[in-house]
C-alpha cells in the first residue's frame, strides 16, 4: 500500500523552541568548559590548600558531571510527539484487526493483593476491542491458589462488568478505580443508578469472598469441591517448588464463553509456571517467556501487551492507539514496540520520593523517540510477537497468517510449555523472548530489538493509558532504584552494551541516551565526593572554589544557576510543583549516595562471581500508619538499612562541618571563614537544607522515624569518616616544634581554663653524631603555673602523655639532655578545652548537637596530634634503621596486604549484611 492515496494512521510533530534550547544549552556547556579550565589552571601549590589529591578529585568529579550532563542533552536535543487517528484505523481495518494477547504478571499475593491483580485483569478484559480477538493471561509466580480463586471470581464478574462498561462507556475500566472515581458519581446522578448499584453490589460480593479467602489464607472445602481444577494444587509444596498450574477460565472455543448479554468474552488464562529449586526461574523474564510460549499455542495474538499487575488500563482505547502505529502502511513495518509512559495513581502532590518519573515521561522519552527509539520499560508496552520472539524485522503484512497456528492445544502439552526443563538447550532468554540475567530484563530486551533494526515508538496520550502504584516508603524507593541502576549498569558491561555494541547499530544520539541510564549508578562516586570533601575542607579552612570577587566565580555561578533554573522550569512544565522539584533534588541526592552506591558494589561483587542478582519486588500495599504518613508527605524511615546509615552519616557530617565552621568563625571573631569560601559554605548549607527530613526523622517520635540504631550506626562510620578524612587532609598541615638541644631547653604553654586536658608528646629525632646513636634519651619535667611538678620523665627517647590542668595559667615543659651530643627533638603540645563546656556551660545553648561537634573537632585535633607524634616517631625510626630499613619496607608491604585483605573481607561482609537487610521480599 502507500503511495498517493496514503493517509497516515499517526502523525509526528517536533517540539517547539528547539533552537532556543540549543543556544541556551551551548552557553551552559561553555560555562562547564570554563569550570574545567579553572580546575586545571589553578592547581594549588601551597600546602594550606590541602593535599593535592583533593583538587584533582574535584577535577575528576567535575569532569564526570560535565560529561554526564552532555549525555543528558541527547535526551533533550529533539523532542517529538505522536498523535494517532483511531477513526481511520477503525474505518480501514475493522474486519482485519489482529489478535492481541495481554500478559499480566504477579508474583506475591502478600504485597500484590489478589484484588489489585484482578482489577488490572478486568480493566484489560474490558478494552474497547473485539473480545474474540483478545486474550488475557495472568502469570502467577507465587503459584497461589488464592490468586487463582480471585481470577475465577473475576471471570464470573466479567460477564456483567464488560457489558456494563460497553453500555455506559465507562472509564476507567478497572472496577475499583471506577467506583472511586468522580465518573461513577456522575453515572449515579444520571439516574442510571439501578444498574450501577447492581454492579457495585456484585463487585462488593466478589471482593468480600476474595478478601475473606485472602485473610484465611486458604480456599474453603466448599469451593474446592465445586472446582476440580483446585486439585492441581495438591502437588504444591512451596512457591519455589510446584508443578505447572494452568487453567483456561474463559475459552472462546466453547459455547459458554458468553457475557450476560450473549456477547463473546475474551479468552482468560491462568498460568503458574513450574518451579523447582534446582532450576533458576529468571524472575519476570522467565514468566514472560513461559507466557509467550503458552499463549502461542492458545491464541497466538500478533500483538502482545505486557502490564505489571498494578498497572491497570485507564483508557479503553489504548489497543487501538497502539495499532495505529503498527498498521500504518508506510511507517508501521519497522515498528517493533510501542511504549506508553508509566503513570501512577498514588502519587501525592509534591511526591516526596519523586517516584512518578515525571521528567523522564514528559521530556526525556520524547527525546529518545526523537533519537530513534525509546526504552522498553516493562509495563504498558505493546510488542509485535514475532520480533519479541527474536525474529528480524519484517513487513507487517507479510505474516498476517500466523494467528491461525494458535487454538490447537491439549492441556498436558500446554503445561509442558511452561515447565522448567523446556528451555534447556534452547535459545530462550538469549536469542528468543526476554533476556535473562539482568534485573532490568525490559531495558536489555528493548535494546536488543533496537540492535536488530526494530524501531520503537513512545506514545504519551493526554489521558493516561495505564496507572500503577509507586512505592510509599523511602526504603522501597531506594531499593527499586538500586535494582534499576544496577540493571542498567550491568547492561553497560554486558554484550549488549550501548557503549561498544551500539556503535553502528544505533544512532550516536540514541547511544548517548542509553548511556545516561546505564551510567546512573557510577554517578555515586563523584556525588559522594562532592558531598563529603568540600564540606570537610570548609571545616578545615581549605578553599576549593573561586571567591565571589574573582572572575572565575562567573562560570560557577552561571552553570549552577542556569542548570537549576532550567531543571525547575522543566519540572514545572512536566506538571510538577515547586516543592515537588525540591523533593526531586533530594531524591536525586539520596539515590546517588545510597541506591547507586550499593548498585555499584553489588555489580562489582557480581563480576567477581560472588553472587547472583535478585529481584526485590516492590510492595503495592502499605500499612495504615505508613499510608497515612505517605499521604502527609512525611518521609518514612522506620526500618534499619545500610542505605539509611549512609544517608544519616552524610547528613550529620555536613551539619557538623557547617556548625563547626560557624563556631570556629565565632571563636576567631570574624566571618572571614564563610566570606572567602562562600560557594563551599553554600554547598554545605544546601546539603543541610536538603537533609532536613533526616534530622527531623532522627528527632521524630512516630513509627516512621529514623531508628535509633541507624543513628548510632551512622555516628560510628560518620565519625570514622570525618576523622580519617581529616587525617588525610591534615597530612601536610601537622605542626609542632622541632629544636636542637644542647643542655637544657624550656617551653611555656598557656592553659586558658582549668580542667582542660593537655596533650603533649616528644620524640628525639636524631643525635648530632652520625656514627653514634644516643640511646639515653632526655629528661622532661612539666611544671604548673605555681611551679608545682606535674610530670617527670627520665631518659626517654619518645613519650606521649596527657594530664588535666588543675590550674589555669602558664605551664612549663623543660627538657634536659644528658648526653654529650646535640639532639634534635620534636615536641608538640595541644590543649583540649571542650571538657570545659561539659563542666561550666550548663547553658541551654549548648544542646547535644554542639557538644557532638565539639567532641568531633576535639577528636580531629587529637588525631592530628597523634599523627604528628607518629610522624616524628617514624622519622626517628627511619634514621635508626637506615641500614636495615628493608625490613620496614617488608613490614609496610605486609601491612598493606593485610589491609587489602581486610577490605575485601569487609566488602564481602557488607554484601552479606546487605543481603540480609534488603532481602525483605525476595522471590
Ligand atoms: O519473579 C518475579 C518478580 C517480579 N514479577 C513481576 O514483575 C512486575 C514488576 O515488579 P515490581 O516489583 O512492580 O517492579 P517495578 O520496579 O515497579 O517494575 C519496573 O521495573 C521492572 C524491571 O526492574 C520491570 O520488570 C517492570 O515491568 C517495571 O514496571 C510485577 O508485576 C511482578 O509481579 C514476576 O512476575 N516474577
Ligand atoms: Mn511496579
Amino acid at each position: 500500500m502507500g503511495g498517493e492515496g496514503y493517509i497516515p494512521l499517526f502523525e509526528t510533530t517536533r517540539g517547539r523552541g528547539t533552537v532556543v534550547y540549543r543556544v541556551f544549552t551551548s552557553t551552559i556547556f561553555l560555562g562547564i568548559c570554563m569550570i574545567w579550565a579553572y580546575r586545571v589552571s589553578h592547581v594549588p601549590s601551597e600546602p594550606e590548600h590541602g593535599p593535592i589529591w583533593v583538587w584533582f578529585g574535584l577535577l575528576a568529579a567535575e569532569l564526570w558531571f560535565g560529561l554526564y550532563w552532555v549525555l543528558t542533552q541527547a535526551c533533550r536535543w529533539s523532542l517529538i510527539y505522536r498523535r494517532t487517528f483511531k477513526d481511520r484505523l477503525s474505518r480501514r481495518y475493522e474486519k482485519d484487526l489482529p489478535g492481541v494477547d495481554i500478559f499480566v504478571c504477579t508474583a506475591d499475593p502478600a504485597i500484590e493483593p489478589p484484588m489489585m491483580v484482578i482489577n488490572t485483569v478486568l480493566s484489560a478484559m474490558a478494552y474497547d476491542y473485539p473480545p474474540e480477538k483478545m486474550s488475557i493471561y495472568l502469570s502467577d509466580d507465587a503459584g497461589s491458589d488464592i490468586t487463582y480463586y480471585a481470577l475465577l471470581e473475576a471471570s464470573q464478574f466479567a460477564k456483567h462488568w464488560i457489558p456494563f462498561c460497553r453500555k455506559f462507556v465507562v472509564e476507567p475500566r478497572s472496577p475499583a478505580a471506577f467506583f472511586r472515581s468522580p465518573s461513577s458519581d456522575q453515572l449515579c446522578a444520571d439516574s442510571e443508578n439501578e444498574e450501577l448499584s447492581a454492579i457495585k453490589k456484585l463487585y462488593e460480593d466478589m471482593k468480600n469472598s476474595i478478601e475473606t479467602a485472602h485473610e484465611l489464607g486458604r480456599i474453603s472445602e466448599d469451593i474446592c469441591s465445586k472446582h476440580k481444577e483446585f486439585s492441581q494444587w495438591d502437588s504444591y509444596s512451596s512457591r519455589r517448588d510446584h508443578d505447572t498450574f494452568l487453567e483456561i477460565l474463559i475459552d472462546r472455543t466453547t459455547r459458554k464463553a458468553m457475557d450476560a448479554e450473549g456477547n463473546a468474552l475474551p479468552t482468560l488464562v491462568y498460568m503458574a509456571r513450574e518451579k523447582r529449586p534446582q532450576y533458576f526461574h529468571n524472575f519476570k523474564a522467565g514468566a514472560m517467556n513461559a507466557l509467550i510460549r503458552v499463549s502461542s499455542a492458545i491464541s497466538n495474538g500478533r500483538i502482545i501487551l505486557n502490564v505489571d499487575c498494578d498497572m491497570y488500563s485507564n483508557n479503553s482505547e489504548s489497543i487501538k492507539d497502539a495499532l495505529c502505529f503498527f498498521m500504518d502502511e508506510e511507517r508501521g513495518d519497522e515498528i517493533a514496540y510501542v511504549q506508553f509512559p508509566q503513570s501512577f495513581e498514588n502519587v501525592t502532590r509534591n511526591e516526596q520520593y519523586s517516584s512518578s518519573l515525571r521528567v523522564i515521561s514528559e521530556v526525556e522519552f520524547h527525546g529518545l523517540d526523537g533519537q530513534g527509539g525509546v526504552l522498553y520499560i516493562g509495563s504498558g508496552c505493546f510488542h509485535r510477537r514475532d520480533i519479541l520472539c527474536g525474529k528480524k524485522i519484517s513487513r507487517w503484512s507479510e505474516n498476517s497468517g500466523i494467528e491461525q497456528n494458535g487454538g490447537i492445544y491439549k492441556p498436558e502439552e500446554l503445561k509442558k510449555l511452561a515447565s522448567c526443563s523446556y528451555e534447556e538447550n534452547t535459545e530462550w532468554g538469549r536469542e528468543m523472548g526476554l533476556k535473562y540475567g539482568c534485573p532490568v530484563e525490559d531495558v536489555i530486551t528493548g535494546l536488543s530489538i533496537q540492535y536488530r533494526g526494530g524501531r520503537s515508538v513512545y506514545f504519551n496520550p493526554k489521558r493516561n493509558a495505564f496507572l500503577g502504584i509507586v512505592p510509599t516508603t523511602l526504603l522501597q524507593s531506594l531499593v527499586q532504584h538500586k535494582r534499576w541502576s544496577e540493571g542498567d549498569l550491568q547492561i553497560l558491561l554486558s554484550r549488549y552494551s550501548p557503549a561498544w555494541h551500539g556503535l553502528g547499530r544505533m544512532s550516536p544520539g540514541l547511544t548517548m541516551c542509553y548511556l545516561t541510564y546505564c551510567l546512573w549508578a557510577p554517578n555515586c562516586l563523584p556525588t559522594l565526593y562532592y558531598t563529603i570533601i568540600p564540606s570537610l575542607c570548609l571545616l578545615k579552612g581549605i578553599s576549593l572554589f573561586p571567591e565571589v570577587t574573582s572572575p572565575w566565580f562567573i562560570p560557577f555561578g552561571y552553570v549552577i544557576f542556569s542548570k537549576y533554573a532550567y531543571s525547575l522550569a522543566e519540572y514545572l512544565w512536566s506538571g510538577g510543583t515547586v516543592l515537588g522539584w525540591w523533593n526531586d533534588q533530594r531524591m536525586w541526592l539520596y539515590k546517588r549516595t545510597s541506591s547507586y552506591l550499593f548498585a555499584v558494589i553489588d555489580t562489582v561483587v557480581k563480576l567477581l562471581g560472588f553472587s547472583e542478582t535478585a529481584f526485590v519486588i516492590t510492595s503495592k500495599v502499605a500499612e495504615e500508619g505508613v499510608a497515612r504518613r505517605y499521604e502527609k508527605e512525611m518521609m518514612e524511615f522506620g526500618a534499619t538499612s545500610p542505605m539509611f546509615t549512609i544517608l544519616t552519616t552524610l547528613a550529620l557530617l555536613n551539619l557538623v562541618c557547617f556548625l563547626g565552621t560557624a563556631v570556629k568563625g565565632l571563636v576567631s571573631g570574624g566571618a572571614g571563614f564563610f566570606g572567602s569560601m562562600s560557594l563551599q559554605a553554600m554547598l554545605c548549607a544546601v546539603l543541610i537544607l536538603i537533609n532536613v527530613p533526616i534530622y527531623h526523622g532522627i528527632l521524630r517520635k512516630d513509627e516512621g522515624k529514623m531508628p535509633i540504631s541507624t543513628t548510632m550506626d551512622s555516628q560510628a562510620p560518620g565519625y570514622m569518616l570525618t576523622v580519617v578524612l581529616g587525617l588525610f587532609l591534615s597530612l601536610h598541615a601537622v605542626s609542632g616544634i622541632r629544636f636542637m638541644i644542647d643542655r637544657e631547653e624550656c617551653f611555656s604553654h598557656d592553659v586558658q581554663y582549668e580542667g582542660d586536658t593537655v596533650h603533649a608528646s616528644f620524640v628525639v629525632i636524631k643525635s648530632d653524631s652520625s656514627w653514634h646513636y644516643s640511646q639515653e634519651g632526655v629528661d622532661l619535667v612539666v611544671k604548673g603555673p605555681s611551679g608545682e611538678q606535674i610530670q617527670d620523665f627520665h631518659d626517654k627517647i619518645s613519650e606521649k602523655f596527657e594530664f588535666v590542668a588543675h590550674h589555669k595559667g602558664v605551664h612549663r615543659f623543660c627538657f634536659t639532655n644528658k648526653s654529650p651530643y646535640h639532639e634534635t627533638i620534636d615536641f608538640d603540645v595541644h590543649v583540649g578545652h571542650f571538657t570545659f563546656y561539659d563542666q561550666h556551660a550548663k547553658d541551654e545553648h549548648f544542646n547535644p548537637l554542639l557538644e557532638q561537634i565539639g567532641k568531633l573537632e576535639e577528636a580531629l585535633y587529637n588525631i592530628q596530634f597523634e599523627q604528628h607524634w607518629l610522624e616524628a616517631e617514624t622519622e626517628r625510626q627511619a634514621i635508626v634503621n637506615d641500614a636495615m630499613s628493608r625490613r620496614a619496607v617488608h613490614k609496610a608491604f605486609f601491612e598493606s596486604a593485610a589491609l587489602i585483605g581486610a577490605s575485601v573481607l569487609q566488602v564481602y561482609l557488607l554484601r552479606r549484611l546487605f543481603e540480609r537487610k534488603l532481602g525483605i521480599s525476595r522471590v
